[in-house]
């Protein structure tokens, strides 16, 4: 009997004036299938086993799981019932409320340990991949992550990405269904942000492998560590692709998906430069339990930790938020702050400190600053919806768009030798210099220097932190104003403009902003960074170390000055 009906073989063959009068042991399963919570009461009261099943080997739990009776199922829940049961086709009573489509009672009988074995061929038979049609031969790998390595390979002559599943992880039942549970939602997925699940392939017992669509330019982790920072044009619109996959994950029906691993790892880009996010949903299967699953400090998890989960504390969709402004700040910079600094401590000091990245003005648009502020707030609620977020950043990058045309209309205007345009064109191109960062960025960490200069231990004020972040910076854009000005020098030949910019650039490469005083070895060779070693009347001292050098160097006062008249 391959098509059975999911009600009792019992009272089917029953009169519907019969069932009512019907007085046996059974009636408890009539009563379970009617969502008759009494009529159960009165039956176990009277001593008949919760587990009782009919012909079929079905039970009050898969009847009461079937007809969506939540109290019965409660009550049978407690009285006792076996929440795994088979009945004669195999299928526990998880498998019969899925089937009827009861989310409630799945939730319930999820909760207390339910399990659908058949969840892969009874849910989505085209989840099924044959193993047969994927080429491993020709296999390449890709990656590894927490749960296993990742393989290109071909299906039906598609490239396509293999995620395994280590056995260790796997092989346990739970562990398995509860991924398989996630797959199955991942499946019915549609939307240009999120990566494509294309389904299961049939292992032996232990291994997991699915396949997803194959995205050529891996994650944007890979990505930053190439390019370093991005222009905040291109970080505008990767923000957008990122928030617009979560807002569709955050307004699923019935219910959202939270992702709860949100990282540039789990950001992938396609060849057209769009980004999808990935795994999501699959990080709570694994995370806290010993199966072999780990946080991985390294790939970083921890740096992207709202502080409520890293407090263990009640969460919701807004963690996700918490995690995203990370990554938009990662992109305007080019990776993490406090890159030497062990993830899981970094966490901490967000959760219990309220710590949070330095934000220079420089390299933040003002509105973009805002937006991040907003995203990681201290109080999950205060933080916006991703709805909320594409809003505000359609109009930032509206405005940037608008800018941009603005400028390339001033370079062309610039063409033509009419005073005004140069003046507007050199303009931009001052807003554009390295010098014109350095001047805004030391505008913006003066308030940072005075504080250290008024706290006692100012090697670990919070302020000290910020100005080791901003001098990284500064070292960046100088190194980048010394190498324009020796370009612009070669250049100079017979262009007078040209040869009078190279001039004035080499002016500012003369600037005493940085004496590189000498090189010393480290004490340490595990401390790295920059550290400030020293404040007096007369500036600043920094000290830097490398893997292989010290590097010790300060910032004169009259410096500070000469690059920031407001001082
Ligand atoms: N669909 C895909 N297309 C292309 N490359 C992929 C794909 N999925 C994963 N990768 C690559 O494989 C790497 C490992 O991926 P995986 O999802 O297993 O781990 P992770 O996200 O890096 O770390 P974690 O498991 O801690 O989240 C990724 O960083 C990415 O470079």
């Amino acid at each position: 009997m391959e098509n059975h009906s999911l009600e009792s073989s019992l009272t089917k063959q029953l009169m519907p004036s019969q069932r009512n009068e019907w007085r046996g042991p059974y009636r408890l399963l009539f009563c379970s299938s009617k969502g008759d919570k009494a009529g159960v009461m009165e039956e176990l009261a009277k001593g008949v086993s919760a587990n009782l099943a009919d012909y079929d080997r079905r039970t009050a739990l898969h009847l009461a799981s079937c007809e969506g009776c939540t109290e019965v199922v409660v009550l049978l829940l407690e009285k006792g019932a076996d929440i795994n049961s088979l009945d004669r086709w195999g299928r526990t009573p998880l498998s019969d409320a899925r089937r009827s489509g009861h989310p409630d009672i799945c939730e319930i009988l999820e909760a207390n340990g339910g399990n659908d074995p058949n969840l892969v061929d009874s849910q989505s038979p085209c989840l099924e991949i044959d193993s047969a049609e994927v080429d491993w031969d020709g296999k390449t790998l890709i990656g590894e992550g927490a749960y296993g390595e990742v393989y290109l390979v071909k299906w039906r002559g598609t490239e396509v990405a293999a995620k395994t599943i280590r056995s260790s992880i796997a092989s346990n039942k739970t562990v398995k269904d509860n991924f398989l549970k996630e797959f199955t939602l991942w499946a019915k997925l549609r939307h240009p942000n999120i990566v494509q699940f294309l389904g299961v392939l049939k292992q032996p017992e232990g291994r997991l492998v699915f396949l997803t669509e194959y995205l050529r330019n891996g994650s944007l982790y890979d990505i930053l560590r190439r390019k370093g920072k991005l222009d905040s044009l291109t970080a505008v619109a990767y923000a957008l692709d990122i928030a617009r996959g979560m807002n569709y994950l955050h307004q699923h029906k019935p219910h959202a998906i939270i992702h709860r691993d949100l990282t540039p790892r789990n950001v992938l880009q396609n060849e057209a430069g769009r980004l999808k996010v990935t795994d999501f949903g699959l990080s709570k299967i694994a995370h806290g339990r010993d199966f072999g699953y780990k946080m991985t400090g390294g790939t970083g998890s921890y740096r992207y930790m709202a502080p409520e989960v890293f407090r263990r504390e009640a969460y919701g969709k807004s963690v996700d938020v918490f995690s995203y402004a990370l990554i938009v700040h990662e992109m305007f910079q080019g990776g993490p702050s406090n890159r030497e600094e062990e993830p899981e401590k970094l966490a901490d000091k967000r959760a219990y400190e309220d710590e949070r990245p330095y934000l220079p003005s420089v390299v933040y648009p003002e509105p973009i600053k805002g937006l991040l502020q907003d995203c990681w707030h201290k109080n999950p609620e205060q933080r916006p919806s991703f709805e909320e977020i594409i809003m505000q950043l359609e109009i930032i990058q509206e405005d940037m768009q608008q800018k941009a045309i603005e400028k390339q209309g001033a370079s062309m205007e610039e063409a033509k030798p009419v005073p005004q345009s140069r003046k507007r064109h050199l303009q931009h191109e001052i807003q554009d210099s390295p010098y014109y960062k350095m001047r805004g960025l030391l505008k913006d960490l003066r308030p940072h220097f005075i504080e250290v200069l008024k706290t006692p231990d100012f090697r670990n004020c919070k302020a000290a932190d910020d100005i080791r972040q901003g001098m990284k910076l500064l070292m960046e854009l100088y190194q980048e104003m010394t190498e324009n000005s020796a370009k612009l020098k070669k250049c100079s030949n017979g262009d007078v403009g040209d040869a009078k910019k190279a001039e004035e650039h080499q002016q500012d490469a003369d600037n005493p902003l940085v004496d590189d005083v000498t090189s010393v070895s480290p004490p340490d060779s595990q401390v790295q960074g920059t550290y400030i070693v020293g404040g007096s009347a007369f500036g600043w001292n920094f000290i830097t170390y490398n893997s292989s050098k010290a590097v010790y160097y300060g910032l004169t006062k009259e410096a500070f000055r000469v690059l920031n008249p407001l001082v």
